[in-house]
């Protein structure tokens, strides 16, 4: 064998006892990265039929919680941590009822969490990605099986889902978050430069995490994007601080326990509720802040995007920045649109969870011509739609998350009550005594321009605008020009001539975009999810290319044959 083989060969041999010890360099990890290829499927959604045997187990599972105060320590590295700030979680639906105890974090604890990262940082982001992934689907399997009951029981009682939402959420979305990022990290890594001559030259890619640590602040409404925001960095060899939203800390923390479950070490992710500007003030001045993994409002993002920008002078890196907000999404009604498929999807899409996902239909477009029939079959669906607890199988609609919630969706109500431009279609009712119950209510507005036409509501309320037939083209302009968001958006249509134009004119209206049907309802692999305009980044969570944003790779040429002339082969006489 020449010696360059032979060093080949000694570097592959190298390499092989690494990946075989189960440890390694970055070179192990490029070549395990190659040898890996899970293949995700959607996790099946339970339907929980009467007398099924998940309907008994949850119902067994919610027994446990009812009536109860669970206590949710802070936790860093193997540490539980308890501070005086104590705070409450309340059943939205039930506000005399605290689900869980919290403690929010002071700056010093924060900090504390940091360097706790900062540690495990090193060994974490060595290991092989597939002992990361196995974490990962380990905490997939748990959710599937062992712990799914107890998640969707804490994200029904803590966060008011019914019990379908709870099940779409908590179980099925975070499930697929984990099994198809597993199966993206793999694809992602699996990409090797060139090496024309292997003998002389080895070209690698090394995906590394970043040098420092991920910020991921968590929405309310989603316990699977929850799971998720701090979930994917880490997966990527990334140590990250987990920011739960106040109002979603019971079932995050369920979430956090089930991944210690499946073996993440202690450190790599902490879980820290804290006062929102605390937590940012706090991370966004250390130096060794990396990324931002952010989901929730325009207002929050923006704040911290700017204090990322003024702290720049401070940071080792160029942080890297996600942020997914809200929407004011529309549906799109052409002439030609199939009424009974309008109806029932503008009804669940709007008031599904309350109204509280962002991907809720909030104002509507439709033709004069359609909307006497169209109208008259919403009111007939709205007066069998049941609101009340979630723990009640019959109710479609619950209580709104929190007293904030509460206040800033009744003012819309009482604006519109007070507008000679509106009229309450359905609806308009509210009561706070027991929890924050707000009636689903559609609002009929003759002024396109209206905010409430224009602003995100995040309630059980959405706004419809009649147009005259003769006026479809400037409709649609009214419709792409109106709100500063492009998060989802839904056209029904059935010609097809008019669907191309459609198409075609909301192109960039919207980060997803539904043909005759609504805008809720993004499945992970299928429909990867994102917005863009004010609506976010649009790194589409759980789609093939987000893993791509938490790693920063190391191109490595390694040379095997001793360079012998300084000169270019043009210079030779
Ligand atoms: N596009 C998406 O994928 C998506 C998904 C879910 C929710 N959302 C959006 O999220 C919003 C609802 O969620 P929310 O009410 O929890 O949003 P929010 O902006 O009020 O809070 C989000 C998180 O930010 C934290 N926070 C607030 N101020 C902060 C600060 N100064 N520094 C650091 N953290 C801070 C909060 O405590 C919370 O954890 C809606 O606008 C909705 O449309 C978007
Ligand atoms: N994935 C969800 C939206 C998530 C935001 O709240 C949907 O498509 O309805």
């Amino acid at each position: 064998m020449s010696s360059i083989l032979k060093r080949f060969a000694t570097t592959i041999a190298a390499i092989n006892t690494s990946i075989s010890s189960g440890r390694g360099n970055w070179s192990t990890i490029v070549l395990v990265s190659r040898k890996m290829s899970y293949t995700a499927v959607n996790e099946p959604m339970l339907d929980f039929a009467p007398g099924s045997q998940e309907r008994k187990d949850l119902e067994k599972t919610l027994q446990k919680y009812l009536g109860q105060t669970i206590d949710v320590p802070i936790v860093i590295g193997d540490e539980e941590i308890r501070t005086e700030q104590v705070r409450k979680q309340v059943a939205p639906f039930d506000h005399n009822w605290t689900v869980a105890t919290f403690y929010h974090a002071t700056p010093e604890v924060i900090k504390k969490a940091i360097e706790s990262n900062m540690k495990a940082r090193s060994d974490w982001e060595k290991r092989p990605l597939q002992e990361r992934c196995n974490i990962f689907l380990k905490a997939a399997d748990l959710i599937s099986k062992k712990y799914r009951m107890d998640l969707i029981a804490t994200t029904m009682i803590g966060q008011a889902k019914n019990v379908w939402q709870a099940e779409i959420d908590a179980a099925a979305e975070l499930i697929d978050f984990l099994r198809f990022d597993v199966m993206f990290a793999q694809k992602t890594t699996a990409y090797q430069p060139l090496s024309p001559s292997p003998n002389t030259t080895l070209n690698t890619l090394s995906y590394r995490g970043l040098e420092g640590f991920w910020a991921a602040v968590c929405p309310f409404n989603f316990t699977a994007i929850g799971g998720h925001l701090p979930m994917a960095p880490a997966l990527m060899g990334n140590v990250a601080l987990w920011k739960p939203s106040d109002t979603a800390v019971l079932s995050n923390y369920t979430v956090f326990k089930i991944y210690r479950e499946a073996g993440l070490p202690p450190g790599v992710i902490n879980f820290l509720p804290a006062d929102g500007p605390v937590f940012g003030d706090t991370v966004l001045s250390s130096p060794d802040f990396a990324g931002l993994n952010f989901t929730g409002s325009v207002g929050t993002f923006k704040k911290l995007w700017k204090q990322i920008a003024l702290n720049l002078d401070l940071y080792r890196n160029y942080p890297r920045i996600i942020g997914e907000c809200g929407g004011k999404n529309f549906h799109f009604v052409h002439p030609s649109a199939d009424i009974q498929s309008i109806s029932t999807g503008s009804v669940r899409s709007a008031f599904e969870y309350n109204g509280q996902k962002c991907s809720a239909l909030s104002r509507m477009y439709v033709p004069q011509s359609l909307w006497p029939e169209l109208k008259s079959k919403l009111l007939e669906i709205m007066k069998d739609v049941k609101m009340g607890s979630p723990l009640d199988r019959e109710n479609f609609v619950t209580a709104v998350i929190d007293d904030k919630a509460f206040a800033r969706i009744k003012n819309y109500i009482e604006y519109a009550k007070s507008r000679s431009s509106m009229t309450i279609i359905c609806g308009g009712h509210y009561d706070d005594s027991k929890g924050y119950f707000i009636e689903p209510t559609i609002i009929e507005t003759r002024d396109p321009l209206d905010k409430i036409m224009q602003e995100e509501i995040f309630g059980p309320i959405f706004a419809v605008y009649v147009y005259p037939d003769s006026k479809l083209k400037e409709t649609i302009k009214l419709a792409q020009t109106t709100s500063p968001y492009a998060l989802t958006g839904a056209i029904y249509v059935q010609e097809k001539a008019a669907k191309e134009e459609l198409i075609e004119a909301f192109r960039y209206s919207a980060g997803n975009f539904y043909i005759n049907d609504k805008s809720t309802g993004s499945v992970v692999g299928q429909q990867p999810f994102g917005g863009a305009r004010l609506s976010g980044t649009n790194d589409k969570a759980g789609g093939p290319h987000y893993m791509a944003r938490f790693t920063s790779p190391l191109s490595v040429k390694e040379t095997f044959v001793p360079q012998t002339s300084w000169r270019y082969p043009s210079m030779e006489k």
